[in-house]
């Protein structure tokens, strides 16, 4: 092993991913990710942009106080403001706080957005790395838009930065412009042609525009790269960043050729896809690599016979690599609390006493309508019981009546504020009759932006999960809600949001 070169891993799933439209995360949800990053030892990870609000300050805070073994990187532009507040919260990790500053090194970003010239460009650069380093040693420096930078000045820029002291230097491809050629030969240009390339680890951080993330950033690493940064399910701004399963993956499958190592703990993959899907309600499609629901499924006749002789004949990586358990322990309504609790922490979950308790009585409820309950249906009970804000709206009781004949109507019957409201609503469907009876019982004005539902696992006895994003005031919250009933599911999201909505409220005073 030890021949190999390892590769560090920065996870940035808090910082760019969260850049992701609707990925936006609370402090506990990004401090739930933190754990599970941590566990499945990254390197490094980036808890956020500390300048970009008090939210982010205070969860890039909280992550450096709490999180240990993985450096924490905060994100700041190159100016002193940034790279004072980012250090103000990575302070508490101590030598493993990362400033990560950068500045766009292209004609076109300097030209038209920070209306610089080359020598202003890179003076600035400088004196932001200086100004870092005089809080930590841990710097890096990032050069926005680096392949669309002529290369000679990139070189000058790695040259002055490694000079000023940063210990990484990234070369992101920020609009994922790339292909792994050109990007193989920009980082062979920058090793060959960078006098002091050595005093500094090269970084790549690649965007998905043209779907070639994981390609270049391979090809990087073949370069002479020391460093990925990618997010959990690729997740980031526009198409994404580079997912860190698949590269990592692929490291991992193809040693043959790839002559390197990582220090992931492969086996919290899957469980950490889930729990990022789950928070932020962005799900993975069916065949995304590693970790979409098809990834290690088979229905080919010709695949299953292969499959069923020897896995490798279709099989290029164990689903045990990523943490999913082939031979899972069928969980029902015999199960005990051991089967129980010890399956929620194979998925990844420290939960409380309480919580383990609370999550239990839900999965004997599940298991009492349900055959089998699977790993999806327990992450559903996890993410509607125990990752959820203080109920303002509880959702007491609802019937529905519909289909082709019938005018869709919904009685729902709720306890707002401790107070038990009831009343009917007529809709153009189920979930219409439904929503508008619970906006008439809570008196909320929220605007539906988005409404997904999809069944948890197979069978007609699987749990339906909803996802609705509202907006209200200007805000956005996502709700998530799980029962076997579909339209049960879809209010318990609606009124997930409302108290979403309602806790944030109180938070910043905010009238309802
Ligand atoms: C490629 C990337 O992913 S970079 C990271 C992108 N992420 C984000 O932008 C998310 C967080 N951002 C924010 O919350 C806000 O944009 C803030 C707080 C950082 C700045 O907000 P505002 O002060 O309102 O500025 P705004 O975002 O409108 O414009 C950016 C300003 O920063 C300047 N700027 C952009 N990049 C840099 C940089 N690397 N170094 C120094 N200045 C920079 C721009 O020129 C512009 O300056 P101007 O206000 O003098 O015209
Ligand atoms: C700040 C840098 C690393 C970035 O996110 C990008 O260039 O895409």
């Amino acid at each position: 092993m030890t021949d190999k070169k390892q590769i560090i891993i920065f996870d940035t799933t808090l910082r760019d991913g969260e850049q992701s439209p609707g990925a936006s995360m609370t402090i506990e949800e990004k401090l739930r990710i933190a754990h599970q990053l941590e566990k499945m030892r990254v390197d490094v990870m980036e808890a956020g942009f500390p300048i970009a609000s008090e939210g982010d300050f205070e969860a890039v805070k909280k992550i450096a106080q709490t999180i240990k073994g993985p450096q924490i990187s905060g994100l700041a532009r190159a100016n002193d403001a940034d790279i004072d507040r980012a250090w103000e919260a990575l302070q508490y990790a101590g030598e493993r706080g990362r400033i990560h500053t950068f500045i766009a090194t292209s004609d076109i970003h300097m030209k038209y957005k920070l209306k610089m010239t080359e020598d202003e460009v890179v003076e600035t650069a400088v004196r932001a790395v200086k100004r870092a380093v005089g809080y930590t040693p841990n710097v890096e420096f990032s050069a926005e838009d680096a392949v669309r930078t002529r290369l000679p000045f990139l070189a000058r820029v790695v040259e002055a930065v490694i000079a000023a002291g940063a210990r990484t230097v990234n070369i992101p491809d920020t609009v994922g412009y790339t292909i792994p050629s050109e990007y193989f030969n920009i980082i062979s240009y920058l090793k060959q042609n960078v006098p002091n390339i050595d005093k500094a680890v090269l970084s790549v951080h690649c965007h998905n525009d043209l779907g070639l993330a994981v390609a270049n950033s391979l090809a990087a690493v073949q370069a002479g790269a020391g460093q990925v940064e990618c997010t959990i399910n690729g997740i980031g701004e526009r198409a994404g960043n580079c997912s860190l399963e698949e590269v990592v993956m692929a490291l991992r499958t193809r040693q043959d050729i790839l002559p390197y190592r990582t220090n992931v703990v492969t086996e919290h993959i899957y469980a950490t896809s889930r729990l990022l899907t789950t928070i932020t309600g962005i799900v993975v499609q069916p065949n995304k690599a590693i970790v979409g629901a098809n990834a290690f499924a088979h229905e080919a006749g010709i695949h299953q016979h292969g499959v069923l002789m020897e896995k490798s004949t279709y099989e290029i990586m164990t689903p045990e690599s990523i943490g999913l358990n082939q031979n899972k322990l069928v969980l029902g309504k015999h199960s005990g609390r051991h089967a129980f609790n010890q399956r929620l922490q194979q998925l990844g979950y420290e939960l409380s006493k309480d919580d383990m308790q609370k999550a239990f009585v839900r999965f004997k409820a599940l298991a009492d309508v349900k055959k089998e309950i699977f790993d999806e249906d327990l992450e559903a009970i996890v993410a509607d019981e125990i990752i959820r804000v203080p109920e303002r709206f509880k959702l007491m009781e609802m019937s529905v009546t519909s289909g082709s004949f019938a005018a869709p109507t919904a009685t729902v019957q709720m306890e707002i504020d401790g107070e038990v409201k009831k009343t009917a609503e007529l809709g153009d469907g189920p979930v219409d009759a439904t929503f508008k009876a619970i906006k008439k019982l809570t008196r909320s004005d929220a605007r539906l932006l988005h409404f997904s539902v999809g069944a948890i696992t197979g069978g007609t006895d699987a749990q339906g999960e909803c996802t609705v994003r509202l907006e209200m005031q200007g805000r956005e919250q996502l709700g998530q809600g799980a029962h076997p009933d579909i339209i049960v599911a879809a209010a318990k999201a609606y009124v997930n949001a409302l108290n979403k909505i309602a806790s944030l409220q109180k938070r910043t005073a905010v009238d309802l």
